[in-house]
């Protein structure tokens, strides 16, 4: 249909196919069809790509020339600064939002069987969402009963749920869509920003469970720069090193206050996650328990200008019962890398090459550890799940709820 967002991935494939052979073995068109070259059809795939894309956005924008934000009768849905109402007000912004949403949800598969909005208010997104990709697969979850009316009035068929965002049941919600075993979410919203960071962790946890395949926020400015920070720098904390282990980040576009009503105080950000879904998490831990991370983590950035060996030390006295001589030789360890971890390395895995702990590790503040060395420092602080062989144990479960248990902020 010409609803269907741009099969990015096909694209890539559609590439490969070129690059392999140097010719044109197969192209798709904007309705997903396959065309062979055994049909008499040969083309310059770079042009032909470009054309599917430039075609793809021309007739975006025709389509949503029509949509116009939802406009509030005065007195009809007065903002309630409690639940963090910024409405969008701007239909460009909304545009940029929802294309940057597809491309995000489209990334690893080629198209989104079952979408989530998180605070859809009166609808600004939800319109256009609707729009591109129907009512079918598509759940609401709201907390003001107002914009539940509204929207429920204005779209019969859609599911809008009366709840709060933090008690969904994403895995539950998942299989109810795609049954068992089938793909995540991809989860849509201009949050709440009172509790944006709460949102992203349960997020977190149910991508132990593949349950989310991908997130497209706004959010804070400055809590967006923490989530794609790089290390040594201010930003970087909790919030930088679980995200870049759980996920591929990156900020889209920075949004100011004049597109929403009423004015926020601060610049937003849209803010794209990937998440990579439990197989390679798994393997990224390689057997680290996400709990026992999350402790790791929370000791070390709450002094975050103390050096590792001085916030830890208390924890593994309590760990090791006491025995300070054990605790000086972990402290003065230099743990080699597990041997499934060092053969990713040596495979060139972007993740795993820069894994192990540096000689110095110990005398490093937490800014200067990169996130898959938090995993190497997990382990020698709490163990893992590593059988003797190195494969990892049996009965590891991620967890269900591990990191939505944090503070806000933290
Ligand atoms: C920033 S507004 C976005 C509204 C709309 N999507 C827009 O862009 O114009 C945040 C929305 O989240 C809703 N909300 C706030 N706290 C919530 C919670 N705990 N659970 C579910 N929804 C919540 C608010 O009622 C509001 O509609």
């Amino acid at each position: 249909t010409p609803y269907m967002p741009l099969p990015i991935k096909l694209l890539d494939n559609f590439h490969t196919i070129k690059s392999t052979t140097s010719r044109l073995h197969g192209w798709i068109s904007l309705n997903g069809d396959y065309v062979w070259e055994d049909d008499g059809i040969v083309l310059d795939a770079e042009k032909e790509a470009k054309r599917v894309t430039d075609k793809a956005e021309e007739m975006e924008v025709e389509r949503n020339k029509a949509l116009v934000p939802p406009k509030l009768r005065s007195g009809e849905f007065k903002p309630k600064q409690s639940l963090g109402q910024n409405f969008l007000t701007d239909q460009n912004t909304i545009n940029r939002i929802v294309n940057s949403f597809s491309k995000d949800a489209t990334r690893s598969t080629s198209s989104i069987t079952g979408l989530v909005e998180l605070g859809p208010g009166p609808g600004a997104l939800t319109q256009l969402l609707i729009s591109k990709y129907g009512t079918e697969n598509f759940r609401c979850i709201e907390i003001d009963q107002r914009s539940v009316e509204l929207l429920n009035k204005q779209y019969p068929e859609l599911d809008v749920r009366h709840m709060d965002v933090l008690q969904v049941d994403y895995p539950g919600m998942k299989r109810e869509i795609n049954g068992e075993g089938g793909e995540g979410l991809a989860v849509i919203g201009n949050l709440p920003y009172y509790i944006t960071s709460q949102i992203l962790f349960a997020l977190a946890d149910a991508s132990h469970q593949d349950a989310i395949r991908s997130a497209t926020v706004t959010m804070q400015w400055e809590v967006g720069e923490r989530l794609v920070a790089n290390l040594s720098t201010k930003a970087y904390g909790i919030l930088s090193v679980v995200f870049q282990i759980y996920a591929e980040t990156r900020m889209h576009f920075k949004i100011p206050p004049t597109v929403f009503y009423p004015k926020p105080k601060v610049d937003s950000g849209l803010v794209g996650l990937s998440f990579v879904g439990q197989e390679v998490l798994r393997r990224r831990l390689c057997g680290v328990r996400p709990r026992d991370l999350r402790m790791v983590l929370t000791k070390t950035f709450q002094q975050r200008r103390k050096c590792v060996r001085n916030s830890l030390k208390k924890l593994l006295l309590e760990e090791l019962d006491g025995d300070a001589e054990k605790v000086q030789s972990v402290l003065n360890a230099q743990p080699q890398l597990p041997a499934a971890v060092a053969k990713l390395a040596s495979e060139g895995d972007a993740f795993a090459k820069v894994q192990r702990l540096p000689e110095d590790w110990a005398a490093k503040r937490p800014e200067e550890i990169n996130p898959a060395q938090f995993i190497e420092l997990t382990r020698l602080v709490y163990g893992d799940e590593l059988e003797e062989g190195g494969g990892v144990g049996s009965g590891y479960e991620l967890g269900g709820k591990v990191w939505r248990k944090l503070k806000h902020g933290t």
